[in-house]
C-alpha cells in the first residue's frame, strides 16, 4: 500500500527559478528510499515539501500523497495534523529541532501527551522509556537537562525520540548523521536502522555520502540540479552507475564496501 506518493514535484522561486523540477517517487509502507545529490541538489527542498514546511518565497506544484492527505495546497491546519503522526523529521543539526530554552524531558513529553494523553508521573516514565529506546544512560539526567549540557550525539538522539514519539509511519531523516563525529555516525544509522526495522517505519533518507544512504536503504534516488538523474537498487547504481554524476557520486562515497557488506550480511 501506497504511503507517499510524489507525482511532477516542482518547487520554485517567486523570481521563476525551478529548484526541484518535475520529480516522481513513491514509498510504500515500510519501504526505505535515498534522496542522494551533492549539495544544493534539491534534497532538503523535497523533505520540506513533502512536510508542506517550505520556505516563504516558494512553491510547490505537482502532487504529494502522503497517507492519504493531499499536501501541495493543503491549509496549515491539515498540515498540522500530518506532522507528526504520518511524517516525523530529523535534521541534520538538532538545534534546528530542540528548544534551546526548554529541558530535554518537556520536549519529549509534549508529543508524547499529545498522542497518548498521559500525564505526571505515567508521562514521565513514558519520557525515560522514549530516552532508554533511543539509547541514551541515564535518562533522568538528560531528561532534567537543556540541550546545551548535552553532546552533539546525545541531541541527535533526543531529535530522533522526538521524531518517534507520535510514532509516524515515515521518517525523513535529513542527513542525520552529517553534523556528528565520524566515531558517533555508525552508532547513530544503527539505532535508526533498528528502530525503523522495530516500528515498521517507511523512511526518506536524505544524504549526499551514498555510503551513509547504503547503510539504511536499499533503494536511491539520485537527485543533481532539482532533477532525477537515476534511481534503482542501491546495489546496482553502485556496482553499475549509469550516469556521470552518479560515478562521481560512487567515487566520493567513503567506505561504500563495508556499508554494502553490512547490508548483505543481514
Ligand atoms: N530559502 C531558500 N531561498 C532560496 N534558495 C534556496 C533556499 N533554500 C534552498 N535554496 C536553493 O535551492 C537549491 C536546492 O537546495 P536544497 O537545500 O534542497 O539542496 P540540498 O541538496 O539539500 O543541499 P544541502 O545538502 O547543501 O542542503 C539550491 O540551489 C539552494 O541554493
Amino acid at each position: 500500500m501506497t504511503l507517499l506518493d510524489v507525482r511532477g514535484l516542482t518547487v520554485r522561486t517567486t523570481d521563476g527559478r525551478t529548484l526541484v523540477d518535475d520529480l516522481s517517487f513513491s514509498l510504500a509502507r515500510g519501504e526505505r528510499l535515498g534522496l542522494i545529490g551533492e549539495s544544493g541538489s534539491g534534497k532538503s527542498l523535497t523533505t520540506l515539501a513533502v512536510l508542506g514546511l517550505l520556505p516563504d518565497g516558494m512553491t510547490a506544484t505537482g502532487g504529494i500523497e502522503l497517507a492519504g492527505t493531499q499536501i501541495v495546497g493543503a491549509p496549515e491546519k491539515r498540515l498540522t495534523a500530518v506532522r507528526g503522526r504520518d511524517a516525523a523529521v530529523v535534521f541534520q543539526e538538532p538545534l534546528t529541532a530542540l528548544d534551546p530554552l526548554m529541558r530535554v524531558g518537556r520536549q519529549i513529553a509534549e508529543p508524547l501527551r499529545r498522542r497518548t494523553g498521559l500525564k505526571g508521573a505515567e508521562l514521565a516514565r513514558a519520557v525515560a522509556f522514549a530516552l532508554e529506546q533511543v539509547r541514551l544512560p541515564d535518562p533522568e539526567r538528560i531528561a532534567r537537562a537543556f540541550p546545551h549540557e548535552i553532546s552533539g550525539g546525545q541531541r541527535q538522539r533526543v531529535a530522533l525520540a522526538m521524531a518517534l514519539a507520535c510514532d509516524p509511519k515515515l521518517l525523513i531523516a535529513d542527513e542525520p548523521t552529517t553534523a556528528l563525529d565520524v566515531s558517533v555516525q555508525a552508532e547513530m544509522l544503527e539505532l535508526i536502522d533498528t528502530l525503523v526495522r522495530e516500528r515498521e517505519m517507511a523512511v526518506l533518507f536524505v544524504s549526499h555520502d551514498l555510503a551513509v544512504v547504503a547503510k539504511v536503504t536499499d533503494r536511491a534516488l539520485v537527485l543533481k540540479d532539482g532533477r532525477a538523474v537515476e534511481k534503482g537498487e542501491v546495489r546496482s547504481l553502485v556496482g553499475a552507475p549509469r550516469e556521470d554524476y552518479t560515478k562521481a557520486l560512487v567515487a566520493s562515497a567513503r567506505r561504500l564496501e563495508s556499508a554494502l557488506d553490512l547490508r548483505s550480511t543481514r
